[in-house]
C-alpha cells in the first residue's frame, strides 16, 4: 500500500491507563496538533523545535487567565515518520485524575476531538504504515497473558505475516495473468490443455502452503489464548498444592480441610514453553453447603470448557465413586491423571485405572515434589508434536479472522481443483481463484470493507 496521507481531523486521548500513577501521557494526532499544542503550552515555541524532541514547560489555560494546569514534558513528532504518519503531539503528565483529565478537556476545547478506541492505529492503518494484520498484533501485543504471546504478537507487528500473504496473493496473480496470455494467444493446438495443467499445478502448491499456514494456527491459538487447563478432582485430594507447584508460588490456599478452595482460581502460567490458562476448581463431590454447590457446579463447567484437564486422584486412599465418576466425566477430553499423594502408602495404583493409551498417568507428591518436571514433559509433548522450539520469524497465525479467511482460500482452491480436474472449463476456475486471491487480501487489508474495519477497530482501547 502506498504511503498517502489523508488530512483526517486531530483527535485525542489518554493514552495511559486511567488512575493514579507517576506520568500520564495526553496524545494527538492530525495536521491541527501541533498549534493546539502551542494554544495551551507555555515553554520554548513548539513550531521551532526539531521534530522528535521532548520539550519542558507548563500546560496553561488559554481561556482562564492562563492559569497554570501542570508541568510537563511535550513530545513534537511530525509527520510523516509517526506512529499515525500524522503530526503527533504527546503531552507527558503528571498521573493522576485531574491532571490528566483537565488537559484532555482542555485539547478537546482548543480544536480537538476525542478519538475513538483504536483510532491512532487506525490511522497508521489508513495512511498506509502498517496493513490490518499489523494492526490487529498491536492489539494482541497490548493484551499478551504469556510470553509465548508477545512473541507471536510482535512476529506479526514486524510483518512477517504480512509478507507470507503477501506471496502468495503474487503468485495467485502470477497464475491468473499466465492463463490470461494462454487464452488470449492460443498459439497452437492444445493451448487449453497446457493451460489446465499449468493451473492445476499451481493452485495444488498454493493449496498446500495455505494448509501448512493453517497448521500453525492450533499452536498459534494456544500460543496467543493459553490453554485452558481445569484442575480436577474430590476434595482434599491436592488440586490447590499441584497449582502452587507449577506456578512455583503459594498462590491457592492448601489445607488438610476437605472444601478449601470454594471457587474456581485461575492463572497463566508458563510450563515448558506452554503457556496455560491454569483454572483450579473446588472439589466435586455432593453437598448440601449452597456456597459449596456452586463451586462443584463451576468445577464441572471447567471440565466442559477445558481444553486439558488435570485429572487428581488420591494414592492415599482406593479409587472412590466421585473419582469414577469424574474419569468418565473426562473420558473424552484431553487429560492426564494424576496420582498424587504418593509420598504415603499406596491404595491406588495405575493397574486399578481404565486403560486407554492415550491418557497419561504420572505420579506425583507435593512433599517430594516428585512427578513435577514429568508432568511438564508430557504437556510439552501433547501440544509440540513436531518439536518445540520454532524461530522468532516463523510465521505463526494466532487470529480468528486470520484462520477463517485462510480457510475459507483453501476452500476456493479445493474448488478450482476439482473443477479443473472435473473438466471444468478454465475461466470457472478463474473466478474461484480471484476469490482466493480476495481471501486473502482480507487479512491484510488489502481488500477491506468499512465495516469490518470499524468492527475491528472497536475492540481496541482507548488511546491505542
Ligand atoms: N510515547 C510513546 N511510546 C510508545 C508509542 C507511542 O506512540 N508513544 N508506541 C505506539 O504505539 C509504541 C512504539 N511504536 C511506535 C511505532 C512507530 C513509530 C514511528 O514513529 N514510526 C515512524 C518513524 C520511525 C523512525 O523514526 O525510524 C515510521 O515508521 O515512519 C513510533 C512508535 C510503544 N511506545
Ligand atoms: N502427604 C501428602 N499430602 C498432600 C499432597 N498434596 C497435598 N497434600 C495435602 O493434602 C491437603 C489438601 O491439599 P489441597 O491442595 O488443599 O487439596 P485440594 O484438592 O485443593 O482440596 P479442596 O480445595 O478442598 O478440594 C493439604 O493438607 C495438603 O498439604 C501430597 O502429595 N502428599
Ligand atoms: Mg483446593
Amino acid at each position: 500500500m502506498a504511503l498517502m496521507t489523508t488530512d483526517y481531523d486531530t483527535i485525542a486521548a489518554i493514552s495511559t491507563p486511567p488512575g493514579v500513577g507517576g506520568i500520564s501521557i495526553v496524545r494527538l494526532s492530525g495536521s491541527e496538533a501541533l498549534n493546539i499544542a502551542r494554544r495551551i503550552y507555555r515553554g520554548k515555541d513548539l513550531a521551532r523545535v526539531a521534530t522528535d524532541t521532548i520539550n519542558y514547560g507548563h500546560i496553561i489555560d488559554p481561556q482562564a487567565d492562563h492559569r497554570e494546569i501542570d508541568e510537563v514534558m511535550v513530545s513534537v513528532m511530525r509527520a510523516p515518520k509517526t506512529y499515525t504518519c500524522e503530526d503527533v503531539i504527546e503531552i507527558n503528565c503528571h498521573g493522576g485524575l485531574q491532571v490528566t483529565n483537565q488537559i484532555l478537556q482542555l485539547v478537546l476545547r482548543n480544536g480537538a476531538r476525542l478519538a475513538e478506541p483504536g483510532e491512532f492505529t487506525k490511522r497508521a492503518f489508513l495512511n498506509g504504515r502498517i496493513d490490518l494484520s499489523q494492526s490487529e498484533a498491536v492489539m494482541d501485543l497490548i493484551e499478551a497473558k504469556t510470553d509465548a504471546a508477545r512473541k507471536a504478537a510482535l512476529n506479526q507487528l514486524d510483518g512477517n505475516l504480512s509478507v507470507v500473504i503477501k506471496k502468495l496473493r503474487q503468485e495467485i496473480v502470477d497464475v491468473l495473468a499466465n492463463v490470461e496470455v494462454n487464452i488470449d494467444y492460443p498459439e497452437y493446438d492444445g493451448a487449453e490443455e497446457v493451460t489446465t495443467q499449468l493451473m492445476l499445478e499451481r493452485a495444488t502448491a498454493i493449496k498446500e502452503k495455505i494448509a501448512n499456514l493453517l497448521k500453525t494456527a492450533q499452536q498459534g491459538k494456544v500460543l496467543r489464548d493459553g490453554l485452558n487447563t481445569a484442575i480436577v478432582g474430590r476434595p482434599n485430594v491436592g488440586k490447590s498444592s499441584l497449582l502452587n507447584r507449577l506456578l512455583h508460588e503459594e498462590k491457592a490456599i492448601v489445607t488438610d480441610v476437605p472444601g478449601t478452595t470454594r471457587d474456581t482460581l485461575d492463572e497463566y502460567v508458563n510450563v515448558a514453553g506452554v503457556p496455560l490458562h491454569l483454572i483450579d476448581t473446588a472439589g466435586i463431590h455432593t453437598t448440601t453447603d449452597k456456597v459449596e454447590q456452586i463451586g462443584v457446579d463451576r468445577s464441572r463447567a471447567a471440565i466442559q470448557q477445558a481444553d486439558l484437564v488435570l485429572l487428581v486422584l488420591n494414592a492415599s486412599e482406593p479409587l472412590t465413586d466421585s473419582d469414577q465418576e469424574l474419569l468418565d466425566a473426562t473420558a473424552e477430553t484431553n487429560r492426564i491423571i494424576l496420582l498424587n499423594k504418593t509420598d504415603l502408602p499406596q491404595q491406588l495404583t495405575a493397574a486399578d485405572l481404565p486403560q486407554d493409551e492415550k491418557t497419561a498417568i504420572i505420579k506425583t507428591s507435593a512433599v517430594t515434589t516428585d512427578g513435577t518436571q514429568a508432568l511438564e514433559n508430557v504437556i510439552a509433548k501433547m501440544f509440540f508434536t513436531d518439536g518445540i522450539t520454532r524461530n522468532q520469524t516463523d510465521v505463526m497465525v494466532t487470529n480468528a479472522r486470520h484462520i477463517s479467511l485462510l480457510q475459507q482460500a483453501l476452500d476456493s482452491l479445493t474448488t478450482v481443483i476439482d473443477g479443473l480436474q472435473a473438466g471444468l472449463p478454465v475461466d470457472i476456475a478463474q473466478i474461484d481463484l480471484q476469490n482466493a486471491w480476495e481471501q486473502l487480501g482480507e487479512i491484510t487489508g488489502d481488500n477491506y470493507d468499512e465495516e469490518l474495519m470499524d468492527q475491528l477497530f472497536e475492540q481496541f482501547c482507548i488511546g491505542k
